[in-house]
Order: C-alpha cells, then sequence, then structure tokens
C-alpha cells in the first residue's frame, strides 16, 4: 500500500537520521517543513520533503490532502496504568471535601481500592474496558503506549492484568509495552518483607518466563517500598531481563532517582520533587526523567519541575500517567498543554518530549517518536489550524482530525 500526504500545512519533528533522545537546549528546536508531502510504503514513512518535490499523485494508491492542516507523529505515551477496573470517583470528592492521597490510602482506599476492585473483575470484563480506554486514547493521537500492571496484588490478579495487556497487544496496531509493577503496594493484611521476597522469588521469574513484561516498575515511596526494597527488586528483575522503570520523588525524596539510576533504570518517573543530588545523578545517564502533569493537576501537587531540568542539560519526557487514582484521563494532548501553561515549557520542548524522547522511555526510538525514513509511519492529522502553538494553547480540546498508525487510517 502507497500513500501521499500531500499540501500538508506544517509537517513536524522531521529528523533526517534518527536521535535516540533530545537533552536541554536540543529540545527548544522541533525542525518541520511547511508545505509539505509525506509517503508512507509499507507500514513505514518512505520519503517526505517540500511540495516542490512532491511525487505525482498517480504513483499512489491513497493520496490524501491535508491543506491547512498540520501533521505531527503520534503521542508516545510511555507511563501509563491504563489497564484497570472500575472507577475511584467517590475517592475524588472525599478529596474535595479536604482528605489528602495519602489519608485516604491509609484508610484502604487508593491502589489498595483498585486491587479489591481487579481482583473480583473476570479477565474478559477487564479486556472489555481496558480496550475502550485504548481505542479512546488513539483516537486523541496516542500511537505508542506503555501499560503496567500492579493492581492485581495477587500473583493470579497481576497474571490477569498482564495477559490483558498482551491482548491488548495483538488486537491493536499501535505499540504497546507490558511492565511489572508488582511493588506498587504492600497487600492488605501481608508483611511487607514476605511480599517483596515473593515477587523476587516467585513472581518475577513466572512473569518473565511467560514473557508477559518487558520492564519492572517499584512504587520507590514513603509508606510503599523503601530504596533497599526498590534496588532489590530491580536487580531480580534484571536478572531475567527486565528493564527498570520507576516511580520515585512523587510525595517524598528517599534517594529513589539514584536507585534508578544505578539500576541503569531506562526512566525515572513523577519527579513532582527533585533535589539537587537527583539532578547531579541523572546528569551523564541514560535515565529519562518523565513528567506526568496530570497527576499534579488531579492531585493538586506540585509540577515536575521542567525549566529546571531542562535548564541543566537534562532531558525530559512526558506521560499521562492514565489510571484511576491520581491521573483519571489518557489525553496527551492535555498532558502537552499543560506542560506549557504550568510548567513553562514551550509548545517545541513539550512536543519533543512527548514525541521522540517518549519513545525513548520506552525503547522505541529507533521505530517511532519522529518523521524519519524507514520509523513507522504513526502520525496525526490536525484540523485546519494557524499555527503548531495553537494546540497546547487550545487547552482541554485536542484538534486531531486523524490519525494514522502504520500507515492505516484509524476509525
Ligand atoms: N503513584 C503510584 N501509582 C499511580 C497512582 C496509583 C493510584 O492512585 O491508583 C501513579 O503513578 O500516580
Ligand atoms: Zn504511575
Amino acid at each position: 500500500m502507497k500513500l501521499l500526504v500531500k499540501n500538508i500545512k506544517e509537517l513536524l519533528q522531521v529528523r533526517e537520521t534518527s536521535t535516540s533522545f533530545l537533552s536541554g537546549k536540543e529540545m527548544a528546536e522541533l525542525p518541520t517543513i511547511k508545505n509539505a508531502f509525506l509517503v508512507v510504503e509499507d507500514e513505514m514513512i518512505s520519503n517526505f520533503g517540500p511540495m516542490t518535490d512532491c511525487p505525482e499523485s498517480i504513483d499512489f494508491d491513497q493520496v490524501e490532502d491535508a491543506s491547512g492542516k498540520i501533521v505531527i507523529p503520534t503521542w508516545c505515551d510511555s507511563h501509563t496504568h491504563l489497564v484497570y477496573a472500575g472507577n475511584r470517583e467517590r475517592e475524588f470528592v472525599d478529596r474535595i471535601h479536604g482528605l489528602t492521597y495519602e489519608e485516604i490510602a491509609k484508610k484502604g482506599g487508593g491502589i489498595l481500592n483498585s486491587a479489591k476492585t481487579l481482583q473480583n473483575t473476570s479477565e474478559e470484563d477487564l479486556y472489555q474496558q481496558s480496550k475502550a480506554r485504548l481505542k479512546a486514547v488513539m483516537a486523541m493521537g496516542t500511537g505508542a503506549i506503555e501499560i503496567k500492571s500492579g493492581y492485581g496484588l495477587t500473583l493470579e490478579a497481576e497474571l490477569k492484568m498482564l495477559r490483558v495487556i498482551k491482548r491488548l497487544k495483538e488486537a491493536f496496531p499501535i505499540s504497546v509495552k507490558a511492565t511489572f509493577l508488582g511493588a506498587h503496594a504492600v497487600p492488605k493484611n501481608t508483611d511487607k518483607e514476605t511480599y517483596v521476597k515473593e515477587l523476587i522469588e516467585s513472581w518475577i521469574p513466572k512473569i518473565a518466563g511467560e514473557n508477559l513484561a518487558e520492564y519492572i516498575d517499584v512504587f520507590c515511596e514513603t509508606g510503599y517500598f523503601s530504596v533497599e526494597d526498590t534496588e532489590a527488586i530491580l536487580k531480580a528483575g534484571k536478572a531475567y531481563g527486565l528493564k527498570a522503570k520507576i516511580h520515585v520523588n512523587q510525595f517524598t525524596t528517599i534517594g529513589g532517582v539514584a536507585a534508578g539510576v544505578k539500576n541503569d533504570a531506562l526512566s525515572v518517573d513523577h519527579l513532582e520533587l527533585l533535589l539537587e543530588a537527583d539532578i547531579q545523578v541523572l546528569q551523564n545517564s541514560r535515565t529519562m526523567p518523565v513528567a506526568l502533569p496530570g497527576c499534579s493537576y488531579f492531585l493538586s501537587i506540585p509540577y515536575t519541575p521542567a525549566r529546571k531540568i531542562i535548564d541543566t542539560g537534562l532531558p525530559l519526557a512526558l506521560a499521562t500517567d492514565y489510571n484511576p487514582g491520581s491521573a483519571p484521563s489518557g489525553n496527551m494532548n492535555f498532558v502537552v498543554s499543560t506542560a506549557c501553561v504550568k510548567m513553562g515549557m514551550t509548545p517545541e520542548e513539550a512536543i519533543n518530549a512527548a514525541t521522540i524522547n517518549g519513545a525513548y522511555a520506552m525503547g522505541l526510538e529507533n521505530q517511532l517518536g519522529s518523521i524519519t525514513k524507514g520509523k513507522f509511519a504513526n502520525f496525526m492529522i490536525t484540523e485546519p489550524v494557524n499555527s503548531y502553538s495553537f494546540l497546547p494553547y487550545s487547552f482541554g480540546e485536542d484538534h486531531v482530525d486523524s490519525v494514522y498508525i502504520k500507515g492505516h487510517k484509524i476509525e
């Protein structure tokens, strides 16, 4: 199948050669071509350039006219908990009445509440609920997604979640990466040391053995898992080929960033709090800091200090954290906009963070995240807009007209 998209008002994130990720000042540059064309052959980007070099339409099976519209690589959402059962709007109302996220969790709400619901939900029902969410985020421009387990908290329920992620991966054309997050919370009436031992000795070998995850995650946080627990779990995961992507510095700074970097984490995520020492360990590492502004927005907690991160020369990725407790939205357009409005990122930085850097944060930088020959043809065409800055400017709206995954328009 040969597809030509022509008369594109502006083609964004055009990179001749593939870059792994962008750091510091590089993030301010978003290469584009005005009045451009894009060619897709057999699921891949095979050519692009200015309209003056556009090939003849007659040579193509399908031709799209993108006059007045912008073309962007699809969003790469590198941190989600999209597979979950039910919702937690009661806790949302409790927070409005004054309870904190931590207080709700202490009362048995929070992650344990979602785990209870998920344990009592059939695999088929969980799949249907998750499938609807995945379809919805794809329609908003997400073309690659990482999904975590961690609402099971029994081996059986964790396996159920991971099998649902596997089914989504098989049923949908977008790239889906699975992360095992058994260490999301300590289950009720369980001693933490016993639980961590079980994760290490039994669950990790089983999950890796069945090829149900590529990454391993730990909620490294006061009241959840310590740095010592985190390191032990990451080392066990590594022995089974699971690379680390971890939750750190959401509410307290206990040394999770250093633990992640020390254990070659692909990403350290949240970072609503960030110490000078954390910035220092991230320098000269290959670990991607990931900000989750939807969570800061929803829980009214600090935003990840993006300016500090970028201005010290580090890279930054943006993701949704889509989950029922702290970020019940998988809308990457909102995330990009909020990063501009609340974190002082420029549209160029935010788009880079949500495309190429997001792709890196899930090991997809060679396949996705930029308009580069040989990458998958995952892109979205906007509605007619004046400029790409209009996208984050018009917060709460998305101006995605159509989404193409591997060159095919999704319905
Ligand atoms: N912080 C840990 N996990 C999720 C929220 C979990 C929940 O509240 O259900 C997060 O990334 O924010
Ligand atoms: Zn999360």
